[in-house]
């Protein structure tokens, strides 16, 4: 099995356990979510034991070990991203299984399990066109001092929805054409988001248009654009003159 479709088999399992668990209806709110997070990201550690034992993996559920950050290659996974959403009964929660070598995110998977849909680095395009009129994915609970001055911009509407995962892959679906966050995130939100958003030849970068880097030592990545590249340079141009 290559990369991709390991990642791929993992994060699609990793979905329908979530879905059966949910749907079991023993558990709601908080717990529901706390439910959710540790047993995908189990089956997630498992599943990359058996298949890469000599691989490092950073997840958001589980305990960091620094020698990762001497490692060439460490999958980057956020078991349960949009707990909060995916607690609430809602669509917009993700699977997040990214490979970073050398600190670039090369290959990854997202499953998006309540809309039965996983994408991954296979794709080498959008999955649609954009729109005239941008669409701007924000954080339903956090969102972004700099996308009211984006939207205003470049005359777009804001489209608020959870997940970092669910933001992202709705520009990749054509669902969306930019996703802009800041204020806070860490490395596993992205990576696999970014790969797959980077691979169907979409921008991704910091607000500041620096490259996104992976597997530091320190885990925090505040902020993150994606979108399709022709909207690139004017959000920078805001996002830039805001700083
Ligand atoms: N200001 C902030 N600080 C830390 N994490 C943040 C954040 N804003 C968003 N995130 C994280 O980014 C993911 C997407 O957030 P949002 O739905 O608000 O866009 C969520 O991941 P988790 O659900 O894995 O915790 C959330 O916790
Ligand atoms: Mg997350």
């Amino acid at each position: 099995m290559t990369d991709v479709e390991l990642a791929n088999a993992i994060a699609r399992e990793a979905g329908e356990l979530l879905c059966s668990i949910r749907s079991e209806g023993k558990q709601q709110g908080k717990e529901l979510g706390r439910r959710g997070d540790q047993e995908a990201n189990t089956l997630i550690l498992d599943r990359l034991k058996e298949a890469r034992p000599d691989d490092f993996v950073l997840s958001e559920e589980a305990k960091d070990d620094l020698s990762r950050c001497a490692a060439k290659r460490v999958w980057i996974v956020d078991p349960l991203d949009g707990t909060r959403e995916y607690s609430e009964g809602r669509e917009d929660w993700a699977v997040h299984i990214g490979l970073a070598i050398d600190g670039v995110p090369v290959i990854g998977a997202v499953a998006l399990p309540a809309l039965d849909l996983v994408l991954d680095t296979s794709l080498s395009a959008p999955l649609s066109d954009g729109a005239g009129s941008p669409r701007i994915v924000v954080s339903r609970t956090r969102p972004p001092r700099e996308a009211e001055a984006v939207a205003e911009a470049l005359r777009g509407t804001m489209v608020p929805m959870g997940s970092a995962g669910a933001k992202a892959m709705a520009v990749v679906r054509g669902e969306a054409d930019i996703y802009i966050h800041s204020g806070g995130q860490y490395e596993w939100d992205s990576c696999a988001p970014v790969a797959v958003a980077k691979a169907a030849g979409l921008h991704a970068s910091r607000i500041d248009g620096a490259p996104l880097i992976y597997n530091c030592e320190d885990v925090s990545l505040p902020d993150l654009l994606i979108c399709r590249p022709e909207h690139a340079e004017a959000v920078l141009a805001v996002t830039r003159s805001a700083d």
